[in-house]
């Protein structure tokens, strides 16, 4: 049996379908139009408007941006040639991310400090999960509540530290370092990260004992936040791979859980050592003491304190060894310090209540941060609302950067940017000098510390340990760049460090520490080997 013609088989039924196609299609393609005119005409009438022209921008590919342009290991030279041609404001796209890129200080504190408001928040770290909002990693921290509450603590114990003026910690630590200089400076890049990693947890937790522990912590936290660190920093989509696909992730999942253990352990010790009467001064027994005052919980506690110790260790390595390496390229410097210490202390080696009357050897230390910035990125404040700046649109979700390596290295603000010149800040006759001297030139308030709400909280801790640290090694030793086998100076280059947040140097740099004579040798050896008596644990060396 002949099967039954189906409706579309036949002619008219085909001619009439057709038809009708052609004009749904047509219907359907003005549809399309109109909706979308009406759509552009809502967004621009409702939808997020453009607040000015666009910044001035390198351009490039759509999503990767000018990877090329790129030197991926020093990003900020980048920046600041980006800077020298598109100004002193401009934005680029990279792997998705819009950077607006600032290069002028008055720029960033129209922005980063009078509009904090809307630009005091942290972007997302691709790898370190909840470090917006979970409350441990107070530098990460999102603009929320645990901000405000891990901030105030922050300052609350950094002022009290400030106000016993460091006292029985930055000296002994000093001088436990030039010794060890004295008896073995095959590495002193070691040395400079221990002594860092025992004044942080001196201060923390009143010992120097698990100071190898945090700083371990401190330098996979630092290597697993930076873009430099781990490719998923960088193509963040491949975060939302299984762990069997990325192995970054499994590499975070250790380094959570080890640094979990060390922070538990150190509080957990603190607090048996507080019970027992025997904990010493300390952001811990700070706590302890001030429970109801700080108005935190046990866990925010044991993290503010961890965080703090985390960040001083490491913000403080990059420029103790930038200004040994500067100050070995710079005998002249080097006496300058030095004649300075002995009119002044008459052979005794300073404190940080000689400060005031040490202005050379602060010219020295600002003039080293300024030189080889140890932040020189700056770290990103994300915008929350879009904003206009001076007619240009800064849009919502942006990272903004202060690049601090634009900034110090620019003949827009410092005359002869390339050469190290402490004198720029003792000058009467340069724009960088201030009065009085026995306040300037300081290191708190410098362009490497941040801006706005974020600022940085640690800076006289930074500015204290500076001093006192520099001022040994100066007090006791001519320091000189090393020689290959052929005897030949090796310079140490201060761009070939760790491609992270704070870049450091990882070779052995093979400076030389000579005494400046026996006597001083010697004055070390017995000042040294008199503390050790007077408190046996200076002595504990359990933080090699
Ligand atoms: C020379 C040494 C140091 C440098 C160059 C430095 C630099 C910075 C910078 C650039 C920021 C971010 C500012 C911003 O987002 O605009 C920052 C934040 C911070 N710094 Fe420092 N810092 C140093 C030492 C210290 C020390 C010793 C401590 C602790 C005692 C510390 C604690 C902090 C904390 C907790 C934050 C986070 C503040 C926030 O996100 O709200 N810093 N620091």
């Amino acid at each position: 049996m002949d099967s039954l013609p189906t409706m579309s088989s036949l002619p008219a039924i085909k001619a009439l379908t057709t038809m009708n196609l052609e004009v749904s299609a047509l219907r359907g393609i003005q549809l399309v139009a109109v909706m979308g005119v009406l759509l552009l005409l809502s967004s621009r009438l409702f939808g997020p408007r453009k607040l000015g022209k666009a910044l001035p921008s390198p351009g490039g590919l759509p999503w990767a941006g000018p990877v090329w342009a790129v030197e991926a290991s020093n990003i900020y030279k980048t920046f600041k040639t980006w800077s020298e041609k598109f100004g002193m404001l401009y934005e680029v796209k990279l792997f998705g991310q819009n950077l607006i890129i600032i290069s002028d200080p008055q720029i960033a504190k129209e922005i980063l400090a009078q509009k904090a408001k809307t630009v005091s928040d942290r972007p997302s770290l691709a790898l370190v999960k909840g470090s917006k909002d979970s409350g441990k990693y107070l530098p990460f921290l999102g603009n929320n509540d645990h901000l405000v509450r891990q901030r105030r603590f922050g300052v609350l114990i950094n002022t009290w530290t400030a106000q016993q003026n460091y006292h029985g910690r930055m000296y002994p630590e000093s001088l436990r370092f030039v010794n060890l200089l004295l008896e073995k400076h095959d590495d002193p890049f070691h040395l400079v990260d221990q002594v860092c990693r025992r004044l942080s947890c001196r201060m923390a937790f009143g010992t120097p004992a698990p100071g190898a522990a945090i700083a371990t912590a401190a330098h996979n936290f630092m290597q697993n936040l930076s873009p430099g660190g781990q490719i998923t920093n960088v193509l963040t989509f491949l975060r939302f791979l299984p762990k069997e696909l990325n192995s970054d992730k499994v590499n975070e999942h250790i380094r959570v859980d080890v640094e979990d253990r060390v922070w538990i352990g150190c509080y957990n010790k603190a607090l048996a050592a507080y019970n027992n009467g025997t904990l010493r001064d300390s952001y811990a027994k700070y706590y302890f003491e001030q429970r109801e005052k700080t108005g935190l919980s046990e866990e925010e506690a044991l993290h503010g304190i961890a965080m703090m110790a985390t960040v001083s260790i490491l913000t403080l390595i990059a420029p103790l060894q930038r200004w040994l390496v500067v100050m070995s390229e710079h005998p002249e410097w080097q006496a300058a310090v030095q004649n300075e210490l002995d009119n002044v202390l008459q052979g005794r080696m300073a404190d940080v209540t000689d400060s005031p009357q040490l202005p050379v050897l602060r010219a020295s230390i600002i003039e080293s941060v300024r030189f080889a910035s140890p932040v020189p990125t700056g770290i990103p404040h994300r915008l929350e609302e879009s904003m206009e700046y001076k007619g240009y649109h800064l849009a919502k979700d942006s990272n903004v950067l202060a690049c601090d390596w634009s900034m110090c290295r620019s003949s827009k603000f410092y005359a002869d940017p390339d050469t190290f010149n402490p004198d720029r800040w003792l000058n009467p006759e340069s724009p960088c000098y201030k009065e009085p001297l026995t306040k300037f030139p300081k290191l708190e308030g410098h362009t490497v510390f941040g801006w706005g709400r974020r600022v940085c909280i640690g800076q006289e801790y930074a500015a204290a340990q500076m001093l006192c640290v520099c001022a040994a090694v100066a007090y006791a030793f001519n320091i000189r760049p090393g020689r290959d086998e052929n005897g030949n100076i090796v310079h140490v280059d201060i761009n070939k460090s760790t491609p992270n947040v704070i870049p450091i140097l990882e070779e052995n740099p093979g400076l030389v520490f000579e005494p400046r004579s026996q006597a001083h040798a010697e004055k070390i050896r017995n000042s040294w080997t008199a503390m050790k008596a007077q408190d046996e644990e200076y002595v504990n060396d359990e933080c090699a």
